[in-house]
Parts: structure tokens; sequence; C-alpha cells
């Protein structure tokens, strides 16, 4: 488990003193992947690289598997460290040695025996899918095999934590998802605590289990991934969100409607029931859907739907009511209301 309790970063220059992070205190629970998201400047690297005290905390506490790293003497540190892996955006691999000679130098720095040097550098390119590009130089590989030797270069040392500092952003959409879903795999098999920081909320969609939304260096809203989506709660939130769920409709598409016009939310299994075609069997209303999206969040689905309903007001109120106590989630647009 990491416990951030009180966390300030200050970065002092001649002209003036930044807040990088501004009292952050945040629990992330072993073996979870754990998002955080923001936009430029919002203070993720400078969390991220406190975690691990790449940047040292002004003050407050970084306390990983019981340990405050902030306390610790250089040895200490250097010990607790080899558990807390990262990989970088721009991967930093050394590009005059070979993939192989790049795992074989991460683990004789860690000190592991010779002899164990080359089963464990085949080992680790198996796990990340790479066996054969042993002897290739960095130059000679794509962004995402680039990434996998990141990730196994991080694996060398068998760590209990890997932070992740916007290791997709340089790589395009679906060599994205192949490195999210091998992140994923080694998060399940290893029992790998995953902190990532990123600006794509795809991401945290696609693997975290909890997230936080940072703004001006503090955390501005927590909690389990599917539960930001489907209630956002801070107008960061929701602009991150709406990002992903984009759910506007065109002005001249409102402009000829009569009807009354809905926005219903569909969480979790009641997405998957006919709620809408019982409404239209139970009450004499008419609907029109106009746009509509069901969203994974991982395995479990997130419904939204516009839709027009025509009718009787008082057919169109009780189908609302019936819609509203099954989904506890509509929305009279104001456009029709
Ligand atoms: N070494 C530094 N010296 C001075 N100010 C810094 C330094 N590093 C970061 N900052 C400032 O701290 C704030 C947070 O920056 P940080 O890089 O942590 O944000 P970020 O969310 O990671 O943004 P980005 O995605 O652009 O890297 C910014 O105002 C930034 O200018």
């Amino acid at each position: 488990m990491i416990r951030i309790n009180n966390l300030v970063k200050e970065y002092k220059t001649k002209k003036q003193t930044v807040l990088g992070v501004d009292n952050v205190s945040v629990t992330i629970e072993k073996g979870e992947i754990f998002g955080i998201v923001g936009y430029s400047g919002a203070g993720k690297s400078s969390l991220i690289r406190c975690l691990n005290l790449l940047e040292k905390p002004t003050s407050g506490e970084i306390i990983i598997d019981g340990q405050d790293l902030t306390k610790l003497n250089s040895r200490e540190l250097r010990l607790a460290r080899q558990k807390i892996s990262m990989i970088f955006q721009h991967f930093h691999l050394i590009k005059a040695k070979t993939v192989y000679e790049n795992l074989a130098f991460a683990l004789k720095a860690a000190r592991v025996p010779k002899s164990e040097i080359e089963p464990r550098v085949t080992e680790l390119l198996e796990m990340v899918g790479l066996s054969d590009k042993a002897q290739a130089y960095p130059a000679q590989l794509s962004g995402g095999q680039k990434q996998r030797v990141g990730i196994a270069r991080a694996l060398a040392n068998n760590p209990s934590v890997l932070l992740c500092d916007e290791a997709t952003s340089a790589l395009d959409p679906s060599t994205t998802k192949s490195i999210l879903k091998l992140l994923k795999d080694i998060n399940k098999q290893l029992g790998l605590t995953i902190v990532l920081i990123t600006h794509e909320m795809e991401v945290v969609k696609e693997i975290c289990d909890r997230m936080a939304v940072m703004q001006d260096g503090r955390i501005v809203e927590e909690g389990p991934v599917y539960d930001l989506f489907a209630n956002p709660r801070q107008p960061l939130t929701k602009q991150f969100i709406e990002n992903i769920l984009q759910f506007e409709l065109p002005p001249h598409l409102l402009k000829s409607r009569t009807g009354k016009l809905i926005k219903i939310q569909f969480k979790g299994s009641i997405a998957e029931e006919s709620v809408v075609s019982e409404v239209f069997q139970k009450y004499k209303v008419r609907g029109n859907i106009l746009h509509g999206k069901i969203e994974y969040i991982q395995e479990t689905p997130l419904g939204i739907f516009i839709m027009e309903l025509i009718g009787e007001e008082s057919e169109i109120q009780a189908a609302i009511r019936y819609i509203t106590a099954k989904t506890q989630s509509l929305e009279v647009l104001d456009r029709a209301a």
C-alpha cells in the first residue's frame, strides 16, 4: 500500500516559488492500478516523481509498505527504490546497447549474480513478447517495442510498484492499447501496484481501478473509475469525461424537435435491460433515439442516450417517472423542457 500524506513540492527559482504539488494526501491500495489525470502543469509529474524521490518532497510523507521514504538515509533509499520501478514517455533506453544489453545492464546495476542474468533476460523478454529482438538496438525498434523493453527493464528487479510517467503518450492508439493490455496482464500476473499519470482519459478508462483528477497541484476528485465516469462531481472531471463521451447534440437537430428531450444514463447491469422498450409498451408515448452510446469502463457498461418523447404530457410524465425509477438517472434537457 502507498500512503501519501500532506505532500508538498515547491520549486524555488530566483524570481519565485512555484507550487508543483499542494498538500496532496491519497492512499493507493496494493495490487491496484491507480490513474492520475490532469492537464499540463497540474502537477502530475511532480507527484509521481516524488513517489520514488526522484524529486525530493518539500514536506509530507511517502509511505510505501509501511516505510516512509522521506525518512530514509541514502543506502536505505537505494534499497527501497529497487522495489519501485518507473517507465517513461520517451523510454530512456541506452541507444548504444542492444535490447539484451539494456536489460542485462539493469540487472548488473541491481547486483544480480552473473549466472542469473541470461535466464532472467530471456524470461523478461518472453514476458513482454520480444524474444526475437534481443540483439536489436533501440533505433531498430518501433515505439511500442521500445516501451516493451522499458517495461521489461522496469520488471528486472521484481518491483512491487511500477510508476508510469505518460507511458503511452508517444504511441499511436492501437499500440497504446497493446501496451495497456501488457500493463494489465503484468498487474494481474505479478500483483504489481501500478500508478500512472496521463492526460488521456482513454488510458484511465482502459485499465485503471481508481483514479484521481489533479488541478493546480491538488487532487480535486478521486474514486473508482466507474463512479467518476458515471457521476463526475467536479467541473474538471466532467470536462475530462465529456472528452470521451462527447454528448452534445448538434443544434440543428434540436431545433427541429417538438417533443420532450431526455437524457438517460444506464449504469451497470441496467444498461443491458430493455427499459426503453418497456416504456413504449406501458405508456402511450412514442420515442426517437437521437443519440446513444454504450461505453465499457473495463467490463462494466455505461450507456447514455438522448431521446425525444412524443405524446400527451401526462403520459410523458408517467414515462419519465418510470425511467427515473429504473435508472435513477434521467435529465430533461433544457431545449425542450
Ligand atoms: N523543475 C522545475 N522548476 C520549476 N518549476 C517546475 C519544475 N517542474 C515543474 N514545475 C512547475 O510545477 C507545476 C507542475 O508541473 P508538472 O510538470 O508536475 O505538471 P504536469 O501535470 O506533469 O504537466 P505536464 O504534463 O506538462 O508535464 C508547473 O507549474 C510547472 O511549471
